[in-house]
């Protein structure tokens, strides 16, 4: 609640500080973790560890044994459903109409509440920071280490302000907004800062159209988005099965202590961008980075007229790949596929605004196959219930169940190698549709004028009414349980039950024990050089590798599409298929934002099975540099160009280096200094100690139990104080689905959680 600070605050300070568990004078920081989502592909690995972490006795975690003696073999959706039985968390699976991508279900279930932390082993966590919450993406080491303490070592981010002011064009709409900021501050523009988006355009989308602007946060290379929650915000919140009740008493506090959630008058920003709604056109990519942006009545650029020759090659190799010629009219590119999906656009509200622009009409004959994929079994309900499926299969669209479908495409919904997709998701990097796949990202009514003419479009031709998103949000109707927490008297019930701490088990071990890394002091070896900027971890490991359950035998698929050939023959020319590079420990990368894009810690696994122990390149995204110390890798970061074309030649040269973490250097083969490097003080410590820091978090278990107890005190809807009844009295946790009623009313209907 308010905090002693006095100093004008923003609104990520605030939310920040009110998580801080432990500071040490290095500003190594113990964060609270109020919400945690958890799905198949990236956290079957963190619960694998868990195992490896003793517990206490407790209630939550009585199933464990049983858990362990479980087969590896099992499928992820198989693993997750075991995962979760046996640690009692609250499950939607594939029969549960409430099931679907995390980042529509969380905010659909009202789990996600303004000023609190949600985590999950998944970029696109920054949706949530629509709420006025710190959300981002950690990876499968760091979903481990929430799992078994509630809490993660992290550090504060720098302030990054971003203000649209203004009305929205016709057939403008938050796509298109956060694709032009994307295209204005770049895929990195965003790194090591929270981006909080303001201004009275912000002010006035919905929750929906937020969300789709928060979402594309990580394409920024922001650490999180955020929006502060406002009365848009609380209506859309009212009714939902995990927010407090409206009638009750928690909820008037808590829109009390939401409504402080803004940043102060004077409040200071290390950045700030100011966009006017004027400039802003309905926007497509064109190359493979979601930076590629230009407005629908623009061209294919020439790479010639980008500014560095690292930028103009990136541009070359992006144009061959789309299979692109500068000069191009965006509006002439010839589509095959068209995809309307994802977690950035499979609300109901995208999914109303492709079905007004395609109302009555047929998609291009020419087109291979169209699809529209809800984001969660709600959201088909509401739109089969609103007819949109009818107007969707009247144009010949595919309507399917809910999922992430091809946005990915790690089911078989892919592309086929050269095929150019119209996408309302949120990655055009190479392959992610699909191997040789051309992604264009647009929003919904692009993707629908893209379908109805075969090639891309500009909605504003086929504009029926304002496609823009407005402020309506679906309601989701909750009956009352007799069970359910409403006076003050539940309040004080709801506290003993805190005190006696069965509530709060979070902080399992009593034991810190957990499995050490290997020390990493000094590193001689081979460096490979890698000539690219952005490379995206679906590059460094592909999302048909993404099925193991496992962390190791990656080393194989390591840059799979740069590597081998469509019929699994190397390609000579690449790398790491030469001598003496196949036997490389470390990797030099000469272009920026190494590692940007997914979560996914495959990533650093499949470097490291094949044998890469350190990474030397200007700068990284986020996630993945956390992701590589956590498995007792180093990355280093130096972008002092001529340092870096050194050690890029010693690497051409096939000769080897030193590099020295304890004194922070890096030396050439004769032991001469190239270099010095940074390393934070607490990484470092770890690495050449070998610290997994679980088992360090888990020392501070006294102090994250007091923590959880203020926090009930303060903030006790965070416990379901709206919903809590139910939990004790059934409990574990059912995994069938709940039927769901259907309405006339034009909202989605749901039964509250079945605790
Ligand atoms: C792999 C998948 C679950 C993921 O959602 C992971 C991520 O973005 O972190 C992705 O889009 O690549
Ligand atoms: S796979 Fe696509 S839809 Fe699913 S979470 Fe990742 S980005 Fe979102």
């Amino acid at each position: 609640m308010p905090s002693a600070e006095k100093k004008p605050q923003t609104l990520y300070d605030k939310v920040f500080q009110e998580h801080v568990v432990d500071e040490k004078p290095d500003g190594t920081i113990l964060l609270y973790i109020d919400r945690h989502l958890v799905h198949e592909v990236t956290s079957p690995q963190a619960f694998e560890g868990l195992r490896n972490i003793p517990t206490a006795p407790r209630t939550n975690f009585k199933d464990v044994k049983s858990f362990v003696e479980e087969a590896d073999s099992r499928t992820q959706c198989m693993t997750l459903e075991e995962n979760v039985k046996a640690f009692g968390l609250t499950y939607f699976g594939l029969d549960d109409k409430r099931q679907g991508i995390v980042h529509i279900i969380g905010p659909e279930q009202g789990f996600t509440l303004p000023g609190t932390t949600v985590v999950c082993g998944d970029s696109h966590t920054s949706t949530h920071g629509a709420f006025g919450s710190l959300a981002f993406g950690i990876g499968t080491s760091e979903v481990e280490h929430v799992l078994a303490t509630q809490t993660l070592i992290t550090k504060r981010s720098k302030n990054m302000r971003i203000q649209v002011d203004g009305v929205l064009p016709p057939g403008v709409s938050s796509k298109d907004i956060i694709l032009h900021v994307i295209g204005k501050i770049g895929t990195a523009g965003g790194t090591g800062a929270v981006i909080e988006f303001c201004g009275s355009a912000i002010r006035g989308l919905s929750m929906e159209a937020r969300m789709s602007i928060c979402n594309m946060s990580i394409e920024a290379g922001a650490r999180a988005g955020m929006i502060a929650p406002d009365e848009t915000t609380f209506e859309y919140l009212k009714g939902r099965p995990l927010a407090p009740r409206e009638d009750s008493a928690q909820w008037a506090k808590a829109v009390k202590y939401w409504r402080s959630l803004k940043s102060d008058e004077g409040a200071r920003y290390d950045s700030e961008v100011f966009i006017d709604t004027s400039e802003i056109t309905p926007t497509v990519t064109w190359g493979t980075s979601p930076q590629d942006v230009v407005p629908i009545t623009g061209v294919v650029p020439n790479p010639d007229d980008f500014q560095t020759e690292e930028k103009r090659k990136s541009a070359r190799d992006a144009l061959e790949y789309m299979g692109l010629t500068p000069g191009t009219r965006m509006q002439d590119i010839v589509l095959d596929k068209i995809f309307i999906g994802s977690c950035t656009n499979a609300r109901i509200e995208d999914l109303r605004a492709a079905a007004k622009v395609l109302e009555g009409r047929r998609i291009a004959t020419s087109l291979k196959r169209a699809m529209v994929v809800p984001g969660s079994g709600l959201v088909k309900t509401q739109a089969e219930a609103e007819g949109l499926d009818k107007i969707f299969v009247d144009a010949g669209f595919e309507w399917r169940e809910a999922g992430c479908s091809m946005c990915l495409g790690m089911n078989p919904d892919i592309l086929s190698p050269k095929e150019r997709c119209a996408s309302t998701s949120n990655r055009n990097f190479e392959g992610r549709q699909g191997a040789g796949g051309r992604t264009h990202l647009m929003s919904p009514v692009m993707a629908a004028a893209a379908a109805i003419v075969g090639r891309l479009a500009d909605v504003r031709k086929f504009a029926r009414a304002n496609t823009s998103p407005r402020k309506a949000s679906p309601r989701l109707d909750v009956t009352p349980e007799p069970d359910d927490l409403s006076s003050d008297d539940d309040f004080e019930r709801l506290m003993d039950i805190a005190e006696n701490s069965q509530l709060h088990a979070n902080t399992a071990a009593t034991q810190a024990v957990s499995a050490p890394l290997p020390k990493f002091s000094k590193l001689k070896g081979v460096v490979a050089p890698l000539n690219r900027s952005n490379v995206d971890t679906d590059a460094i490991i592909p999302k048909q590798f993404l099925k193991t359950i496992k962390r190791t035998g990656l080393g194989s698929a390591l840059f799979y599409a740069l590597r081998y050939n469509e019929d699994g023959s190397e390609k000579p020319d690449f790398v790491l298929n030469k001598e003496p590079y196949r036997h490389a420990k470390i990797l030099v990368v000469t272009g920026p934002n190494f590692g940007c894009g997914s979560s996914r810690e495959h990533a650093p696994w499949a470097l490291l099975d094949f044998g890469i122990n350190c990474i030397i390149a200007p700068s990284y995204a986020d996630i993945f540099f956390n992701n590589t110390f956590k498995n007792g890798m180093l990355p280093i970061a130096i972008d002092d160009k001529v340092v870096l074309e050194r050690i890029a030649l010693e690497a051409s040269a096939g000769n080897e280096i030193e590099v020295d973490l304890i004194n922070q250097v890096i030396n050439d083969a004769s032991g001469n200094k190239i270099t010095g490097f940074e390393v934070e003080e607490y990484r470092k410590h770890c690495l050449v100690n070998g610290l997994d820091d679980i088992g360090t978090t888990m020392l501070m278990e006294a102090k994250i139990q007091k923590f959880e107890a203020k926090r009930t005190l303060e903030t006790p809807w965070l416990d379901g104080s709206g919903y809590l009844g139910r939990k004790r009295r059934n409990g574990p946790v059912k995994v069938e689905a709940v039927p769901l009623p259907t309405t006339n009313r034009g909202g989605l209907i749901t039964e509250p959680l079945d605790w």
